[in-house]
């Protein structure tokens, strides 16, 4: 019998991934490409839905020639998503009605401030976990029905469907027969109810958002549609936003465990069973995974930009070719800890929660160089990180041993040394880095009938382990500048505009 292989679809904030695994859980192949970024006002964030699509479809078929895999062998597609980016459709013509408005967007922050004013934060945390943010996905979707020309009135006829990135990749994966989601990622939303496992009719209502756009939720292990390649039915058994996928890739199965993964942005997990634990320290609530008829719930801290501000030094300020020179430039300066970057260019996610905080540099003297930005923005995804970590050991009351990681910016040995020297807490890299296809791959694996949740542990190998080496004291000076550099930030755009 031929080898039976399993491709996850890792959709990205920058790129899009189609990654292959053998019947054992190992990483064969990966085809990447980025796609544009559009930012058509300050805080704005967009992406052509038809190019996620575009570029999706491309790495899958590439993937899959260039490997020489038959369509037999394929035994199941899984989906990883960037989560939240909000994409509304015709629901007949399967056209997009503008460009996906993107997590990091956020021009819905005077809806979010209004609804906090009108007392709604308690049940809005209560019900969906969340805090009210224009990072989630209900003020995006009241946005575009009211600002696109003849948008409402189609909605509420019935003409328009919402989904987050998953639900438009298997409504074009199924040609328009599907339209669902699973739970980790409507738990994103802000207008699904975490514990009763349904949409919140009273939430969707307050934002204005018709029930007839919302698509039908499922487990992250389940049957989501089907897709048709070379005469074959290709089942879609597993779907998780990018962050769940990586903590299930990372096997944090058990209660107590956690992991953080530097993308564009930073998200630290842990999982904290099938108990849903409300924060008290500017974490967030969100379900893990649902598998095997139960449903696990995370804690979450999630950092608006982290390898994005990595990018801004290559794209923006045009210091660096490639985001890998900042190891090297970074290793030269490594003993000055004066420059202090806030990359807070999306705001500042937890635990701070402010819409209307935005980036500086602290502390240019006439001999700051280009080696200092880049080591300061490399120490600013270290900082926020620690700042997570004290938040989330607070919560859970567990004293974490060690921090695995993931994400592309774990490539970075600088960055990896320099997080355990922060936090005074080792910092575990394993071989595969790609632990959000990883989680997707094995969700849709054992929603396959290939594997059992069981089986992941096994699955996993350590590269490296980063050993804290800075003294206590040095550790809490550092720190403590970082916090007031993020003091200075605060409230900047509501204050100057
Ligand atoms: N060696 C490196 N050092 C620092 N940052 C890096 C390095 N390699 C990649 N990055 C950053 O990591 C991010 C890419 O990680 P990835 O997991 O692919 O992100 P995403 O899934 O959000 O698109 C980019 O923002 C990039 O700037
Ligand atoms: O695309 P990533 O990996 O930065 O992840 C984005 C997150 O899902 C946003 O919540």
């Amino acid at each position: 019998m031929r080898e039976k292989y399993i491709i996850a679809l890792d959709q990205g904030t920058t790129s899009s991934r189609a990654v292959l695994f053998d019947q054992n859980g190992s990483l064969i192949a990966i085809e990447q490409k980025e796609f544009t970024q559009y930012f058509p006002k300050p805080g704005w964030v967009e992406h052509d839905p038809e190019e996620i699509w575009q570029t999706q479809q491309n790495v899958l078929i590439d993937l899959i020639k260039r490997q020489k895999i038959e369509a037999s062998q394929i035994a199941a597609l899984g989906i990883t998503n960037q989560r939240e980016t909000t994409i509304v459709w015709d629901k007949n013509t399967g056209k997009p009605i503008h460009r996906a408005i993107v997590w990091q967007d956020k021009r819905t922050s005077d809806i979010c401030t209004r609804l906090k004013q009108q007392g709604w934060e308690d049940q809005v945390r209560e019900r969906t976990g969340l805090v009210i943010d224009a990072y989630f996905s209900a003020t995006k979707v009241q946005w575009l029905l009211d600002n696109v020309e003849g948008a409402r009135e189609k909605a509420e006829q019935g003409g328009l469907l919402f989904g987050t990135v998953d639900s438009w990749l298997v409504w074009k994966l199924t040609e328009g027969r599907q339209h669902v989601t699973d739970y980790t990622n409507a738990s994103r939303t802000m207008i699904y109810d975490i514990r009763k496992l349904q949409w919140d009719e009273e939430l969707a209502a307050l934002f204005n958002i018709p029930a007839s756009m919302l698509p039908e939720v499922k487990p992250s292990a389940a049957h989501f549609g089907i897709w048709h390649y070379n005469g074959y039915d290709i089942p879609i058994t597993g779907i998780a936003g990018d962050q769940q996928a990586a903590l299930f890739g990372q096997a944090c199965t058990e209660p107590g465990t956690a992991k953080n993964t530097y993308g564009t942005g930073c998200f630290m997990l842990m999982n904290t069973g099938e108990k849903l634990q409300l924060s008290k320290n500017g974490l967030i609530t969100t379900i893990a995974y649902g598998i095997e008829g139960k449903v696990n719930y995370a804690l979450e801290g999630s950092i608006f930009v982290a390898g994005a501000a990595i990018q801004w030094l290559r794209d923006g300020l045009k210091l660096i070719a490639d985001s890998a020179e900042t190891e090297a430039l970074a290793e030269q300066v490594k003993d000055s800890h004066d420059v202090y970057v806030v990359p807070a260019f999306a705001g500042l996610g937890a635990p701070y929660w402010d819409m209307y905080s935005r980036g500086a540099i602290f502390g240019l003297t006439r001999d700051t160089g280009i080696g200092h930005i880049a080591k300061a923005t490399l120490d600013s995804l270290a900082y926020q990180t620690r700042d997570i970590l004290e938040a989330m050991q607070k919560d859970s009351g567990v004293e974490l041993t060690s921090l695995k990681v993931d994400g592309g910016a774990v490539a970075n040995n600088y960055l990896m040394q320099f997080q355990a020297d922060i936090q005074g807490v080792e910092v575990v890299r394993p071989v595969v880095i790609e632990s959000t296809a990883q989680g997707a791959a094995y969700l849709a694996g054992i929603g396959a009938g290939l594997w059992k949740r069981q089986d992941l542990e096994k699955l996993q190998k350590i590269d490296q382990v980063f050993k804290p080496a800075l003294n206590e004291e040095s550790r809490q000076k550092l720190y403590l500048k970082w916090q007031n550099a993020v003091k200075r930030t605060m409230n900047w755009a509501e204050e100057t505009e």
